[in-house]
């Protein structure tokens, strides 16, 4: 990976080496820089001159840089930690269903250089098995559905896939969760699947200019698409994003916002995150309820329109996952995966505990369909 002097950020990744899949062609990624095509230089792409500055912090900016002590502390006091302030973070929510949403990328999995290989741990997993076992629980990721599904293998979750675009109830054989209504609820819900053959398009072109910039990785999540530039030269950064939006010019139906180290295109329809959460509310029968207490935990900007659903419906809580301030409309903060995972397991416990030593904390926490 390349590392930017006087460019600190919090995006040291996991490394992990990338299984090749039995009986496919394996390309190594990050590619050594030798395996980058010989390619052509970069043709000069019209461009707004005003923007590429613009567009080059956004890229920065997207990889958060550390703060000083006291800027976090200030920070903190703003989205304190979930895990520190446990009891307070839970306790509106006496008397109601909890619903879980959970991102997956940078929330249950490290981040780590090939997104092919960001797998989440055992640990990890039987966490989020064991609080699904308690309330409804959800994955909303920029992933494709399947692709998401597979990293974290819990036929009894709900998945919101390609940032919220494609969702599924749990597998029919789980039938653990019901609506409010007591019925067997069957969820399933795509929004855009007009842009398929759009996106596809795209995927194959961007994917072909993408061969001439060494580690630029082109990611189909099904309804939107990821162009990775985690492991593209600093310099290169500007012939990712110019070589992206000249694509795009040609299809204004598409839009086009950063992640973390990722430029992500998607459909122009008001869906994302937080219509997601929304919908899923609604399919369990708790939309307009206020017995109901929603918490949703991510660490991207991608989040934080679920962040301000929340915000707006004055019900739950959002968990931002960052160890560096940034702006967020989450009220607790969580610092890495390791937290989110304490933070889960706190969640068990407090349920399981019956009449033992945190039996008032117990109480607080009330499950509708227990
Ligand atoms: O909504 P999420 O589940 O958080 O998905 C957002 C993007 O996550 C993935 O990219 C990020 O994680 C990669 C693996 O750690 C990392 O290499 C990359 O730099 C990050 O941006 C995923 O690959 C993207 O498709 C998602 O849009």
């Amino acid at each position: 990976m390349t590392k930017h002097a006087g460019f600190p950020t919090d995006e040291a990744v996991t490394a992990v080496a990338a299984p090749a899949p039995v009986g496919l062609h394996f390309t190594p990624f990050p590619p050594p820089k030798s395996a980058a095509r010989d390619c052509k230089k970069l043709p000069a792409l019209h461009v707004d001159l005003a923007a590429p500055a613009a567009r080059f912090e956004s890229m920065k900016a997207s990889s958060p840089r550390r703060a000083a002590d006291a800027e976090l502390g200030d920070w903190m006091e703003m989205h304190p930690s979930a895990l520190a302030a446990f009891e307070a973070a839970l306790g509106a929510a006496k008397g109601k269903q909890i619903v879980m949403f959970l991102d997956y990328d940078g929330t249950l999995s490290p981040i780590v250089e090939d997104p092919d290989s960001a797998v989440m741990s055992e640990e990890m997993r039987d966490a989020v098995r064991r609080v699904a076992e308690h309330f409804p629980t959800a994955i909303v990721s920029g992933r494709g559905r399947d692709k998401v599904f597979n990293f974290v293998k819990l036929n009894e979750l709900y998945y919101a896939g390609s940032h919220g675009m494609d969702i599924q109830g749990p597998a029919k054989q789980s039938n653990k969760h019901f609506q409010a209504n007591g019925e067997e609820e069957v969820v399933h819900y795509q929004a855009g699947s007009e842009f398929l053959p759009v996106i596809e398009e795209v995927y194959r072109t961007l994917t072909a200019k993408m061969e001439c910039i060494a580690g630029a990785k082109v990611e189909n999540n099904k309804y939107c698409l990821s162009v990775h530039f985690r492991c593209v030269q600093e310099e290169e950064w500007n012939a990712v994003d110019e070589e992206v939006r000249s694509v795009l010019k040609e299809y204004p139906d598409l839009t086009l916002t950063n992640g973390r180290m990722v430029l992500e295109i998607r459909p122009s329809i008001k869906w994302d995150k937080g219509k997601a959460l929304e919908f899923l509310l609604k399919s369990l029968g708790y939309a307009g309820r206020s017995d109901v207490f929603p918490i949703y935990i991510g660490d991207d900007r991608t989040d934080e329109d679920a962040f301000k659903v929340l915000r707006g419906m004055g019900q739950g809580i959002g968990i931002l996952v960052s160890k560096f301030p940034k702006e967020t409309a989450a009220s607790y903060s969580l610092r890495d995966p390791a937290e989110v995972k304490e933070f889960l397991c706190k969640m068990v416990k407090i349920k399981g505990a019956g009449d033992g030593p945190v039996k008032q904390m117990n109480d607080l926490v009330v499950h509708a369909d227990l």
